[in-house]
């Protein structure tokens, strides 16, 4: 009797492509993420991790494969998924003119949230947005408008984080807290996160599994444990540079 493993995984990536014209970002990409953990989706510049997260959200069309998140089709069942999902980017930016309390209730609407006021007093309180709620957006620091994309990205508590870089900006201290609370959000709601981060400390901390991407496939996948074990490293900064350049396990 075979398992079946599709409960497990929260999202199933398989045979997926991406063409841009002459380019292809994505060329047959094959990976799952189990449920209720933080997966690592790591991979040197234009490996091709925003493309893949771009289509997990449906924001940009695959050329070929598939993908399934909480076992649906994405493609067919996009909108039902998208209430159920969430992403942070510092690709993608908010309205600038709109106050950061303004932003935050559009999104809120979007999902239909019910106490949607308590709701962003809630998450302004646990992100330390609490001062900034009624400035304009565009008119913060780059690291501010990180926690204000976060802030967004957990508006309607999702199942299912995509995080890009979520503290690519942050100074030590406030990127300290933001993983202290996306983990405490973890333990609370169950929710699985795709993590695509180039900080190996990060990585090391917050990911039980790390998919490593090279021109647009996977080439390799385990548990940062089992990783540095494979390749006879300390740290994972060592082992991406061991993956990057292609060398082989020791
Ligand atoms: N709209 C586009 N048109 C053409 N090529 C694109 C487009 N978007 C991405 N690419 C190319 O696809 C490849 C993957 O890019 P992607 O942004 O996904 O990489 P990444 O892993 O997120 O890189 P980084 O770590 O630098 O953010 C790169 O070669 C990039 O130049």
């Amino acid at each position: 009797m075979s398992l079946d493993t599709s409960k497990d995984n929260v999202i199933e990536v398989s045979g997926l492509y991406k063409h841009f014209d002459q380019v292809t970002a994505i060329n047959g990409l094959d990976f799952t993420a189990r449920r209720g953990v933080t997966t690592a989706l790591l991979g040197g510049n234009g490996a091709g991790k925003t493309t893949t997260i771009a289509m997990l959200l449906g924001l940009l069309l695959p050329s070929s494969g598939n993908i399934r998140i909480l076992g649906e089709d994405m493609l067919k069942h996009r909108h039902r998924l998208l209430h159920r999902m969430n992403f942070s980017s510092p690709y993608v930016d908010l309205p600038q003119r709109l106050t950061v309390r303004q932003n935050l209730t559009v999104f809120g609407h979007l999902y239909r949230l019910p106490a949607l006021k308590q709701r962003i007093a809630k998450l302004a309180e646990d992100l330390n947005l609490s001062q900034l709620l009624d400035r304009p957006y565009g008119k913060l620091s780059a690291g501010q408008k990180t926690r204000v994309s976060l802030a967004k990205s957990l508006i309607n508590e999702p199942e299912v984080l995509l995080l890009d870089e979520p503290t690519a900006s942050l100074d030590p201290d406030t990127a300290d807290a933001i993983r202290t609370h996306l983990e405490q959000y973890q333990q609370r709601t169950g929710a699985s996160i795709l993590l695509a981060s180039h900080n190996m400390t990060e990585v090391e901390r917050m990911c039980s599994d790390v998919i490593m991407l090279r021109a647009g496939k996977v080439v390799d996948t385990g548990s940062p444990d089992a990783l540095l074990a494979r390749y006879g490293r300390t740290s994972m900064e060592e082992v991406f540079i061991d993956i990057a350049r292609d060398r082989a396990p020791q």
